[in-house]
Parts: C-alpha cells; sequence; structure tokens
C-alpha cells in the first residue's frame, strides 16, 4: 500500500454544495477505513462567516453522516477547521496564510499542503496569484499540490489562459485536475480489461469492430445548478470532459508502463486523434441537441427545462447531446463513434458498447444473431461487463440465439467495495498520483475537438429538438446511426437484453 504523508488540506469554497456533498462525506470515509494520515487537518475557507463549530456542524448535517457512531463523528469533527475570507477572495491572504502556519504546526502536517479549488472557475487564478505572494507555493520545506475542480476553461481559448494563469504560480507536477470519471472504479477498468488480458486486445481494432457507442444517461434535471447549466450545456457539462476521457481509454495504445505520464502521453494521442469537424454540412449531420420538455413521470409532473430555476426561458443550451465522429489513427480508420449524454431519460445509466463486425460468411440460417457480438462495460450503475454472442438452441439443426457472459463487480463480495470517485481522487492526491487527473494537454484537445461543434450550434442554424422528459431523447438522434443499427436500449437488464429498442 502507498503512504499517505502527514498533510493539511485547505478547500476554498467550502461553504458550497460540493464541499458539503461530495468531498467532506469522501474525507469522512477515508477516515473511517483509517486511509489518512496520523497527522491531518482540514481547513475549509470562503467569503461567508462562519466559526469551525458551525461550519462542522454545517457539512456534517449536508454530508448525512450523521447517523453514524458519534465517536467517529466526533473525532473526525476535530480534523475540520474554517477560515472566512473578509467577503473576498482577492485579498491579502495574511491571515489565512497564519492560520495555514497555526494548522501545520499544532497538527504536524510536515509543511505539506494540498489546496482545493472549489469555487467559481473565475477565481482559480486569483487564488494561485494569492497564495503563491505567500509562498504558499514554494515547495522546499514541503510539497504545494493544487486540485482544480471543473469545468477547465469554457472554451479552448479560455481553457489555455486558465492553464496559463496557474502556471504562472503552479508547476504542472503540482496542478490536479479533477475529472470525478476518471475516479470510477469501472472507468479505470476499461485499462485492465484492455491491457491485462489477451483475449480483447488482438480485437481492438478496425477489423473486428464495427462501431462503438457510449451512453450517458441521467433521469434527473438541471436541479438546483440552472445557472450554471445555461451557461454550459450536456456538450461541455459532459461530452467535453468526462466521456471524451471515456474515449481516450477506448482508443488509446497500450501504454509503456502504468505510470501516470505514460498513461497520459497514450490519452494525449488519442485524443489528439479525433477528427476535427469544421465543415457546417458534416457538423450538421453529425451532431444532435435537444432540450427537455415538461412531461409527466411515473404520474408526477416534470418541469421542462426552460422552466427550471435560473435558466432563461428562451435558453437554447442543450441538454442532450449525440454526437458521430471517426478517429483517424491507424487502429480506428472508419470505424464510427457515437456519444449521446443527456438529462431527464428514462433512466440514469453510462455504459460503452463495443459492437463486433458479423462474421465475414454466414453459414447458419438465422445467424443474423451473430451480427449483435457486443462487449458492454458497465460503467454505472450494475456496475460490470457483458459479452453477447450467438449460442446454438438445442435440438435439431443450427438454430442460433444469443448468450450472455457477465461479470458485475458486486459478485466479488466484500471485496468489492468501490471507492466512491472523489474518495479515490482525494486519496490519489494526497498521495501524489496524477495518473486518474487530467494533463493541461489532454484537456486542450478535448475542447479543440468540441469548439466547432459548439460554434455551428451557437450560430443558430443547427435545429434544437424538443423531447419529453423520460424518453430516450430526439426521435431524430436514430438517423445519426448509420445502417440497421440502433442505439441500445441501456434500460434492458443487462443479461436479459432484448436487444435494440427504437427511441421514442
Ligand atoms: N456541485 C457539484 O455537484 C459539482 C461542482 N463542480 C464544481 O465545483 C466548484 C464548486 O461547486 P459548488 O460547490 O457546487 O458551487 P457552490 O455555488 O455551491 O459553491 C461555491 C463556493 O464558492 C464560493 N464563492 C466565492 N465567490 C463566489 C462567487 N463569486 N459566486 C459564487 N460562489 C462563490 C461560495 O461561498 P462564499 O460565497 O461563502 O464564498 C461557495 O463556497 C465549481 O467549480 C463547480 O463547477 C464540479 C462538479 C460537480
Ligand atoms: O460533472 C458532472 O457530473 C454529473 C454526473 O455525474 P455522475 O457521477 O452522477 O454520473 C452531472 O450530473 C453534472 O451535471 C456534471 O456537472
Amino acid at each position: 500500500m502507498r503512504k499517505t504523508e502527514n498533510q493539511l488540506l485547505v478547500i476554498f469554497g467550502a461553504s458550497g454544495d460540493l464541499t458539503a456533498r461530495k468531498l467532506v462525506p469522501a474525507l469522512y470515509k477515508l477516515y473511517k477505513d483509517k486511509h489518512l494520515p496520523e497527522h491531518f487537518a482540514v481547513l475549509g475557507v470562503a467569503r461567508s462567516f462562519m466559526t469551525d463549530e458551525e461550519f462542522r456542524k454545517r457539512v456534517a448535517l449536508e454530508s448525512k453522516y450523521l447517523d453514524d457512531s458519534e465517536e467517529f463523528i466526533a473525532a473526525f469533527s476535530e480534523k475540520l477547521f474554517y477560515e472566512d475570507l473578509h467577503k473576498k477572495y482577492d485579498v491579502d491572504y495574511r491571515e489565512l496564510n497564519e492560520r495555514i502556519q497555526d494548522l501545520n504546526t499544532t497538527y504536524q502536517c510536515d509543511n505539506n499542503i494540498i489546496f482545493y479549488l472549489s469555487t467559481p472557475p473565475s477565481l482559480f487564478e486569483a487564488i494561485a496569484k494569492n497564495l503563491t505572494a505567500k509562498g504558499l507555493n514554494d515547495e522546499r520545506l514541503g510539497w504545494k499540490r493544487l486540485i482544480v475542480e471543473k469545468p477547465f476553461g469554457y472554451s479552448l481559448e479560455t481553457a489555455k489562459s486558465l492553464n496559463e494563469g496557474l502556471h504562472r504560480y503552479f508547476k504542472e507536477s503540482q496542478i490536479y485536475r479533477i475529472d470525478h470519471y476518471l475516479g470510477k472504479e469501472t472507468v479505470q477498468n476499461i485499462l485492465v480489461t484492455r491491457f491485462a488480458n489477451s483475449i480483447f486486445e488482438p480485437l481492438w481494432n478496425r477489423d473486428y469492430i464495427h462501431h462503438v457507442e457510449i451512453t450517458n444517461a441521467e433521469s434527473g434535471g438541471v436541479e438546483s445548478r440552472g445557472g450554471y447549466y445555461d451557461k454550459s450545456g450536456a456538450l461541455r457539462d459532459m461530452f467535453q470532459s468526462h466521456l471524451l476521457q471515456l474515449v481516450a481509454l477506448i482508443v488509446m495504445e497500450p501504454p509503456l508502463s502504468a505510470n501516470p505520464e505514460e498513461i497520459r502521453n497514450e490519452k494525449m494521442k488519442a485524443l489528439k486523434s479525433l477528427r476535427l469537424m469544421t465543415d457546417p454540412k458534416v457538423l450538421e449531420k453529425n451532431t444532435i441537441r435537444g432540450q427537455y420538455l415538461a412531461s409527466e413521470i411515473e404520474g408526477e409532473k416534470v418541469k421542462g427545462y426552460r422552466e427550471e430555476v435560473d435558466v432563461d426561458p428562451d435558453s437554447t443550451t442543450e441538454t442532450y447531446a449525440a454526437v458521430k465522429f471517426y478517429v483517424d489513427n491507424w487502429r480506428w480508420a472508419d470505424v464510427p463513434f457515437y456519444v449521446r449524454t443527456a438529462k431527464r431519460m428514462p433512466t440514469k445509466v453510462t455504459e460503452v458498447v463495443i459492437h463486433f463486425k458479423s462474421p465475414h460468411h454466414q453459414i447458419f440460417k438465422n445467424s443474423d444473431m451473430n451480427k449483435d457480438n457486443k462487449l458492454i462495460i458497465r460503467i454505472q450503475p450494475d456496475e460490470g461487463i457483458l459479452v453477447k454472442f450467438g449460442v446454438k438452441v438445442p435440438g435439431q439443426g443450427f438454430a442460433v440465439e444469443r448468450g450472455n457472459l457477465d461479470f458485475y463487480y458486486e459478485s466479488l463480495g466484500d471485496e468489492s467495495h468501490i471507492m466512491e470517485a472523489y474518495e479515490r481522487l482525494l486519496l490519489d492526491a494526497m498521495q501524489g498520483d496524477a495518473t486518474l487527473y487530467a494533463r493541461a494537454d489532454e484537456v486542450e484537445a478535448a475542447w479543440r475537438f468540441t469548439d466547432p461543434i459548439l460554434d455551428h450550434w451557437k450560430k443558430g442554424d443547427a435545429k434544437i429538438y424538443g423531447y419529453s422528459a423520460g424518453v430516450w431523447g430526439p426521435q431524430h438522434a436514430d438517423e445519426l446511426i448509420e445502417g440497421k443499427s440502433m442505439w441500445r436500449n441501456p434500460c434492458e437488464n443487462l443479461a436479459d437484453d432484448a436487444g435494440y429498442c427504437v427511441i421514442e
């Protein structure tokens, strides 16, 4: 097991939703599972005024760990502190620095500090600058790391300027850009499935793969994040970041070793090989956006996107995005990739489906079934892997039906405790492992691919299709997929999958 050195974690934006809902619960779980170092403290920082005690109560309440054993909660809470910034982030950090030094000495944190930026991104550079002014980026006495929350920019240009801004104060090796999908066990397992086995990789190319499909669906709407989402949309919120990271893991070549830089170099090459779409006709044909409309789901009325709190009533922000694209390299030439992401779908699910080609020569009459050889990587929920293949129907003749080979993580029993993404990522940063964090050039490559789609949509010529909340997106999205194939219906139970469904 890797060592976690003594350290102090300073969270900027500690009065916000992410701190209470994700960060503190992840820290609590790490504490309970004995992953935190012997000497450790957390300092929450924000503009709002709060005492240490008020901060502890607030995060405990919102983190919903109050139902846990009192002894644990009390011991964990003693590690939490709070410092307000007198209503502003861009101020002299003299008092903040004094508090940091005080906690560092009292709790023997060995001058090792992580600064977690969980504020609006517009403040990231100012925070880095003010920390630097107090020498808090200096690694002579102990390491200093900066974890940066998404979004990393709004476009290629803004991402570049954010990276340049952070690089003025912190080295790239000190910066950890969070993409919580990389923290998911099943996403990491893509690497293991591909590179720890000899049975998949020989087929992992254009000779055997017909197309690749990725679905990321959420049943929820924008909830309390309408203000943020309306400026973002599905393509920026999910596709540019999480889903292109998934694509990179599917597309990449085998790295020389599991070393962070080797893996990130290969992911970067993969992202660079995505074929840019710039011709409006190509963009029109290969991208689809939609927005959810008011509807009823299981008898309950659901608002349309434009009626959501903090959303412009005339908004053209997409809540559904589907993109078809190609990867221009030796391995993937001519293999279409279909990626869709949306809110207000029938269920919450993320899966990658590798569709294999049919055998070159059919000798069984109903061997159409063979067309459906598929490898399904279920990212969430029902985490697992399923292989679909043709089997003989018992009896005379050679009728073929579909069989399944399936693996579910839960079958691993107690061993299968899947660390929540933020738990895993925080622990990795505490141990200085950046493998599961996005590097500056990867983020920029992902924006380079996404920008022309966003520009095309912004021009307003591209249609935006409405879809009723609770269905699989606009019907028009079916036309994206070539030939007789359709989007897989991920609602079907993995093992009993009856096949494709026509999207409503
Ligand atoms: N919540 C989530 O599920 C996710 C959030 N993120 C990212 O994490 C970061 C934090 O998100 P979240 O906690 O949801 O955001 P919140 O709006 O809930 O909190 C933002 C925090 O930043 C502080 N803040 C400082 N200046 C401003 C300002 N000008 N406007 C608004 N807040 C300000 C707020 O506190 P105070 O006013 O006291 O200073 C608060 O502590 C963002 O970058 C977001 O994109 C990423 C993925 C998911
Ligand atoms: O980053 C984000 O991710 C969530 C979805 O994450 P998941 O782990 O629940 O799949 C999404 O709801 C949110 O809009 C986005 O900002």
